[in-house]
């Protein structure tokens, strides 16, 4: 029998994206509400007594009104996957990314509740948890991690505003340094120092780099940057969605490779003459920074 799934937000960014993945599977059954009737309550509570998964598309307070809706249907209640920012770091949910540990995948396989990685969250402890878990990073490194997004990481607003030709080619921004993504770059990075989150806005729609550069001389143990390579061969081995590519020898990256794949790239760009590293991941904002990992995750909730 096909999973019946509900995309709460689904005329949105992510939730168009995730509906557009699904469209065509025969295990799953799509439970749509009218679009006029998106935000009414007693609609969408009947939806969700319907349902074995629902998928959270919405700004954090609304995906939060939603999970108390849950709440008080009891055993009625459907299964969760959040792809908001509401309980990325909050007790009784699984955090949605499969290829952060051994037994992670597993564990969202048997959650009721997953909250979905966020997209430069991806790309950032996908670098780092790695090294931290192999003793080349210590928890308390002093960190810079920078990063590109294509504008519809923003949501519809900020699409809106490129697309009217309004916004600028770049721009730098959260240089008040309170992002909302450092809390789940720490706690699963397991960093204790908080990391310098530098992010910024292309003028293209998506697509996404995020990079971390490193004085080898201040790792512990003073590693190669053939160690660090080495270690994310070992993490990532076995894993369908994230490889570890060569560092090309042109020096360059270009921020829109992966548009339209559900994939990861990790890269280690170095200069052992200088004792200079940079990591870097490369992702589709909408894809295994979003969207596609919204569906990497429900399929082993359900087990497809
Ligand atoms: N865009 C991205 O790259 C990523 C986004 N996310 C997260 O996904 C979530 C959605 O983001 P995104 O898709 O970009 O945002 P959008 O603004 O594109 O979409 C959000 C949608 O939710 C709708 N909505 C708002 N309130 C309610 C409600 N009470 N009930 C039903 N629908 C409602 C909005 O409708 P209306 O506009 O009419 O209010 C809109 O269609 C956010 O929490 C974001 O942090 C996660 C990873 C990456
Ligand atoms: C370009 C841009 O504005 N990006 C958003 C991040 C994307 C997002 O809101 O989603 P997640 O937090 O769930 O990944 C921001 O910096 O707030």
């Amino acid at each position: 029998m096909a999973t019946k799934v509900f995309i709460d937000g689904d005329a949105g960014t992510t939730g168009l994206e995730i509906r557009e993945r699904l469209a065509a599977r025969a295990d799953i059954e799509i439970v749509a509400i009218p679009f006029e009737k998106r935000k009414d309550v007693e609609a969408k509570r009947a939806i969700l007594a319907s349902v074995d998964v629902a998928i959270l598309c919405l700004p954090d307070a609304a995906a939060k009104e939603t999970v108390a809706l849950c709440a008080a249907l009891g055993d009625a209640a459907p299964r969760l996957l959040d792809a908001s920012t509401a309980h990325r770091v909050a007790p009784g949910w699984v955090y949605g990314f499969p290829e952060l540990c051994a037994g992670q995948a597993e564990a969202v396989a048997a959650a009721k509740r997953v909250a979905n990685v966020g997209c430069y969250a991806t790309g950032s402890i996908a670098l780092l948890r790695p090294l931290v878990d192999a003793g080349l990073i210590q928890p308390d490194q002093p960190l810079t991690i920078n990063a590109v997004s294509g504008y519809s990481g923003g949501g519809r607003q900020m699409i809106e505003a490129y697309e009217k030709g309004e916004a600028p080619a770049f721009e730098l921004y959260a240089l008040g340094l309170e992002h909302k993504h450092i809390p789940e770059i720490m706690a699963y990075s397991k960093l204790t120092a908080r990391p310098l989150f530098v992010p910024s806005v292309g003028n293209f729609r998506q697509g996404m780099l995020v990079s971390i550069p490193l004085a080898l001389d201040a790792l512990p143990g003073k590693p190669k940057a053939a160690d660090i390579e080495a270690a994310y061969r070992r993490h990532y081995a076995g894993a369908p969605h994230v490889r570890v590519v060569e560092a090309p020898e042109t020096g360059r990256l270009d921020a829109l490779a992966l548009n339209g794949t559900d994939d990861m790239e990790i890269f280690v760009f170095a200069n052992e003459a200088q004792r200079h590293t940079v990591l870097v991941a490369r992702l589709d904002n909408l894809g295994k920074g979003a969207s596609g990992a919204a569906v990497q995750n429900l399929d082993l909730m359900t087990g497809a």
